[in-house]
């Protein structure tokens, strides 16, 4: 395993370790996944339990199917009050009373069987308590939604959903799943197969789900009393009317851009996994694959979905979630595509895994996205129309897709006679990647908070741990010009010349330089370059020291005078740090060119004028100052070498920002050249090669060496 991926492990577990540590979270995680547990096996216990109850496959398929439908059902009729519910009342005590009544409708299924009730009035009693307990449900959920980002900091949000969320639809399902067919095996093999009716497994789950209701309700209730809101603006809340709240809900949705956002990204989501659903079976067949095929398919989407949620955060690390979401949405879509287009079950499985871990990932970034950035009166209604909103468009998705292949069915339509035939199944498909992709891509446009920031730049900078930033909001009316160089080029004699220039022509010039333009930078400038006396800092502490004297510089200096339309002449900036720490000091140049674009909220130059000399010279020319030579003066002539050719380097990958002069000549005929591109740049700004930050934000980072460049450059010394 590399040193990254055993620190992204690390750092995994001590985030799950710290999230542990808060009280409250942890009770309700532990009671929540009790829970979760209870509700599986009940799941999967009301509807054997159903089946078992009446004789006939027909009977017993109807009796199966009727009752996992009736789960659905209560999001069409109550659905829209369960917010309300949730923002309006204590959401403590609306989760402690959902939970008693949960515990007593999940007893009540096992114990009308055992007073001797016929088959049809246990399945019956089964189905309305069924439909209770999901109606109870839909009120308990979005106020448990609406706590939890109350209980631990922003920070940590993320890593609660991760655990919850891998409780939830992780572990639990599938623990369920296998102790109920051990609890079976072992009943039956206790009883020789004559298994009591109170002892039926199917029972026996019923019985433990109400207890870990029951269980849940009381740990809520006496143990994590932290739910409880402070009711900011209680009095105001009670004399609005509950329609009121609903209506206010939908329009904070609506005009909210970020949840809006969301909101369109996860129906968006749903919608193309109920297709990948309801096609599934018939997906499997024209892959010439059997049922085995579809399990196994839908084992890879599980997979996927665990990969996304378990993964993702450690693999996108510092990305903006906004941007994430969107993202995620689009790999689900494309991979939905993916699924389309397979021509074997290893393509439809390598799509099925990635549809998952897009699914896992936008539904993960849009929980944390929602918990963390809506506001507390109105989380409870939003989650509750983000929890109803997704069964509806899932099973109208299911629904659809499943009575539209199936009118199809796999059949092939043959286009024309081009011996071409296309299945309705991926039709299906390829309209479903289609709609997703768009549905990521407008939720990306609604709630993007890094405009401007090349979006895959963005993502590849993020897993390398260097996320771009985005520039400052900042309008430049004034000109930016730089002048780099090795030692002696003769900077300070043209940034001089070029000064009075423009000051003969009344305007208004900064001239500063780098390191060392304010009292700040002075006492740096003495820490990175004097050496009697002061300790050598380490290759990065100077990095990190010229971007500090950088930082300020820009703020205090650069950025002021350019907002007043000031021509600011700057000796040295980015470029310096690229060539002497990246190439110099050979630290990797991409690093030290974040750091800067940090440093400088992402500030460029609108000229460079790069003054070349062959480092012998330079040098020469400053021996003859009269104070010895500074720190990096002293250094060898392989390493000035190495910086010259930095600097040409970093000219030649950005021919129309700079001015290369070949420092050599008389210093009137550089001047010349300087003054006389300095004025085209006045005269037409329009020639100012950087999109100005008053047309939208510069948010790339500065031009860097790439490896290979540096090593041409490492074979020219
Ligand atoms: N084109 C030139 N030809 C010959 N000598 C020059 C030329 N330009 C400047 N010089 C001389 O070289 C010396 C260094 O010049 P200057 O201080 O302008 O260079 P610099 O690049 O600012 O140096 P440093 O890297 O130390 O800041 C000065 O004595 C200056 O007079
Ligand atoms: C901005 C900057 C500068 N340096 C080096 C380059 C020079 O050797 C000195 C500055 O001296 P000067 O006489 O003012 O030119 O500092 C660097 O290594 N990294 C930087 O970012």
């Amino acid at each position: 395993m590399s040193s990254a991926a055993s620190q992204g492990d690390r750092s995994g577990a001590a985030a799950i370790r710290s999230v542990l540590r808060i009280r409250p979270f942890r009770r309700l995680w532990i009671v929540l996944g009790a829970a979760s547990f209870g509700d599986w096996l009940g799941l999967l216990a009301t509807s054997v339990f159903a089946a078992a109850q009446v004789q006939g496959s027909t009977a017993k398929g109807a009796a199966f199917g009727s009752l996992i439908a009736v789960r659905l059902l209560p999001a069409l009729v109550l659905g829209p009050l369960a917010g309300v519910f949730a923002d309006r009342f204590d959401r403590r005590w609306t989760m402690v009373i959902c939970d008693l009544l949960r515990f007593l409708l999940f007893a009540s299924i096992p114990l009308l069987a055992l007073t001797g009730a016929s088959g049809g009035l246990v399945v019956s009693w089964a189905a309305v308590a069924t439909f209770l307990i999901e109606t109870i449900t839909l009120l308990w959920i979005p106020a448990k939604e609406a706590a939890v980002p109350n209980l631990i900091p922003r920070a940590r949000l993320e890593t609660a959903n991760q655990l919850t969320l891998i409780t939830t639809y992780g572990l639990t399902p599938v623990l369920a799943a296998i102790s109920l067919s051990v609890l079976d095996r072992t009943v039956r093999g206790l009883t020789d197969g004559e298994v009591p009716s109170w002892a039926e497994p199917a029972q026996l789950a019923l019985w433990f789900n109400s207890a870990s209701r029951l269980a849940t309700a009381l740990v809520v209730a006496f143990g994590i009393k932290e739910i409880s809101r402070a009711h900011k603006g209680e009095r105001e809340r009670a004399e609005q009317t509950m329609l009121r709240e609903f209506t206010e809900g939908w329009k904070f949705i609506r005009q909210t851009p970020l949840v809006r956002g969301l909101v369109l990204g996860i129906f968006g989501a749903f919608a193309g996994g109920g297709i990948v659903i309801g096609t599934a079976k018939f997906f499997a067949a024209s892959l010439g694959a059997g049922d085995a095929a579809f399990y196994l398919l839908f084992g890879a989407i599980f997979i996927g979905l665990a990969i996304g949620i378990g993964l993702g955060p450690m693999i996108v690390r510092e990305m903006s979630r906004r941007r994430w979401f969107g993202m995620s949405i689009v790999l689900a879509s494309a991979s939905v595509l993916v699924l389309a287009f397979a021509i074997h079950l290893s393509m439809a499985m390598l799509g099925a895994i990635l549809v998952g871990a897009g699914a896992g990932m936008a539904f993960l970034a849009g929980t944390t996205l929602l918990g963390g950035e809506v506001a507390d009166e109105v989380r409870g209604r939003v989650f509750a129309v983000v929890q109803i909103g997704t069964r509806l468009v899932l099973i109208l998705a299911i629904a659809l897709s499943s009575l539209l292949v199936g009118v199809g069915g796999s059949r092939k339509l043959t286009i024309a006679d081009l011996g071409i035939s296309v299945s309705s199944t991926r039709l299906l498909l390829l309209a479903a990647g289609a709609a997703g992709i768009f549905a990521g891509i407008s939720a990306f446009g609604q709630m993007d908070d890094k405009k401007g920031v090349p979006v895959l730049a963005d993502l590849w900078g993020s897993i390398r741990g260097r996320p771009l930033t985005p520039a400052e909001p900042f309008v430049s009316s004034g000109l930016f010009v730089v002048f780099e160089g090795g030692e002696g080029a003769g900077k300070s004699t043209q940034l001089a010349a070029l000064a009075e220039r423009l000051g003969e022509q009344g305007r208004d010039v900064v001239v500063t330089r780098e390191p060392g333009a304010t009292a700040v930078g002075e006492r740096i400038r003495s820490l990175v370059l004097e050496t009697e006396g002061v300790e050598a800092p380490s290759p990065r502490a100077e990095a990190l020291l010229y971007a500090a004297d950088r930082a300020h510089h820009v703020a205090t200096v650069v950025r002021p005078a350019l907002a007043r339309g000031a021509v600011v002449i700057s000796d040295r900036y980015v470029d310096s740090s690229l060539a002497y720490q990246g190439a110099g000091r050979t630290l990797p140049v991409q690093e030290v060119s974040w750091l800067s674009s940090w440093a400088t909220g992402g500030l460029k130059p609108d000229l460079v004028v790069l003054l070349d000399v062959d480092p012998h010279t330079g040098l020469s020319r400053v021996e003859s100052r009269s104070h010895g030579a500074d720190r990096l003066e002293a250094e060898s002539i392989a390493f000035h070498e190495r910086v010259r050719y930095a600097f040409l380097d970093l000219a030649a990958a950005d021919p129309k920002r700079y001015l290369v002069l070949d420092a050599s000549r008389p210093p009137e005929q550089i001047a010349e050249a300087v003054a006389h591109r300095v004025e085209e740049l006045l005269t037409d700004p329009a020639g100012i090669v950087h999109p100005r930050p008053a047309h939208g934000p510069d948010t790339t980072v500065q031009p860097e060496l790439s490896d290979e460049e540096l090593v041409t450059m490492e074979h020219r010394t």
